[in-house]
């Protein structure tokens, strides 16, 4: 089935030089200006330098035509993803759509998939997710994602259409499960950050990490997630991931916080938006998420690290 890839940042770019290994993919920018320049010099110089885009990698800012393909793969930030696929319904609706993106909408609370369910009622939905830097991808090191559907028959063709030798897919149905762990664990990455960062040591980090995905399961669990996806790729493999490289742009927001310096505005970082749009569910919900909580007070700059971490440590004793 052809393949394209709408979004041309630095994850749309590594999964379209991975999977054009499998067959002919088309990277969609939305800046013609950008599409131009990769599609002459053969790299994107601002999103992910230093990697050779194949050939036979079609680049385009034309829609219409990318939107011609069987596979549709949605690179898209996810606070951006509502406008995108409300705007481009016509493109996108009754096609097979996979969101590659993390988090939860800031305004409605939901997921990428819900989100494009939301505006592409007919569309097959799918999401692929896991830890993977978009570098790693697209330099073709081994990597292990989840590709989460509610359909299984469409997950088990799309974990087929889009593995490669490097990129190894694992299938699951649990949709909320994938989309949860995927969303919050770049909230803790912004909390480990935040804990390495102010000098707090790396004991710190690793309860931050583990009380970390102790929320994670809390909430997924009361929506409907199972145990095992929040224990696998999408879950704990991609915390583990994030919480402890400082590639991750999430960890480096956090380490800029604990360290009060400031950070790149224009960078994607997409577990500030979710830390607030979590808290606010947890509160809706009834049920505690204190470093979700906590994040997003530094994100909303209510409190700073020290306050932050004084209110986590002053909580009643319990039970672990
Ligand atoms: N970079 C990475 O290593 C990984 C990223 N992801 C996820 O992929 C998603 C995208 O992240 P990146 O590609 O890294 O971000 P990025 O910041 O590198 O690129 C974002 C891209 O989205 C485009 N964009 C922004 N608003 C848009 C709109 N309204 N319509 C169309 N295009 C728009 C930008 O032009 C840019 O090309 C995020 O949810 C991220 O969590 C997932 C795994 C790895
Ligand atoms: O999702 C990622 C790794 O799996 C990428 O992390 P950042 O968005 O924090 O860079």
């Amino acid at each position: 089935m052809s393949v394209a890839v709408l979004g041309g940042g630095a994850f749309g770019t590594a999964l379209a030089v991975a999977l054009s290994q499998r067959g002919p993919v088309t990277l969609w920018c939305r800046a013609p200006a950008q599409a131009d320049d990769m599609a002459n010099r053969r790299v994107n110089e601002r999103y992910l330098p230093g990697c050779t885009l194949p050939a036979d990698l079609t680049i385009t800012a034309d829609l219409t035509a990318a939107a011609d393909a069987k596979i549709l793969l949605l690179a898209v930030p996810m606070q951006q993803l509502g406008r995108f696929a409300r705007d481009e319904a016509s493109h996108l609706d009754g096609k097979i759509l996979v969101a590659c993106c993390k988090g939860m909408d800031l305004r409605s609370g939901a997921g990428p998939v819900e989100t494009l369910a939301q505006h592409c009622p007919t569309a097959r939905v799918a999401l692929l997710t896991g830890p993977s830097f978009a570098r790693d991808i697209a330099r073709g090191l081994p990597t292990g994602l989840t590709l989460a559907c509610a359909d299984a028959g469409l997950g088990e063709t799309l974990q087929h259409q889009l593995a490669t030798p490097a990129l190894r897919l694992y299938r699951t149905t649990d949709v909320i499960g994938a989309t949860l762990g995927g969303a919050l664990k770049n909230v803790m990455a912004i909390a480990c950050g935040a804990t390495i960062g102010a000098g707090l040591g790396e004991s710190a980090r690793a309860s931050i990490l583990t009380r970390g995905f102790a929320e994670m399961q809390r909430l997924a669990l009361l929506k409907g997630a199972v145990p095992q996806t929040l224990a696998g790729l999408s879950g704990f493999g991609d915390l583990v991931l994030t919480c402890t490289s400082e590639q991750s742009r999430n960890y480096r927001f956090g380490l800029a916080i604990g360290r009060d310096e400031a950070f790149d505005a224009s960078m994607t970082v997409e577990g500030a938006a979710t830390a607030q749009a979590a808290a606010r569910l947890a509160q809706r919900e009834g049920i505690d998420l204190p470093i979700t909580s906590a994040v997003a007070g530094l994100v909303e700059k209510r409190l700073d690290v020290a306050q932050a971490m004084d209110a986590l440590l002053s909580r009643t004793l319990k039970e672990e």
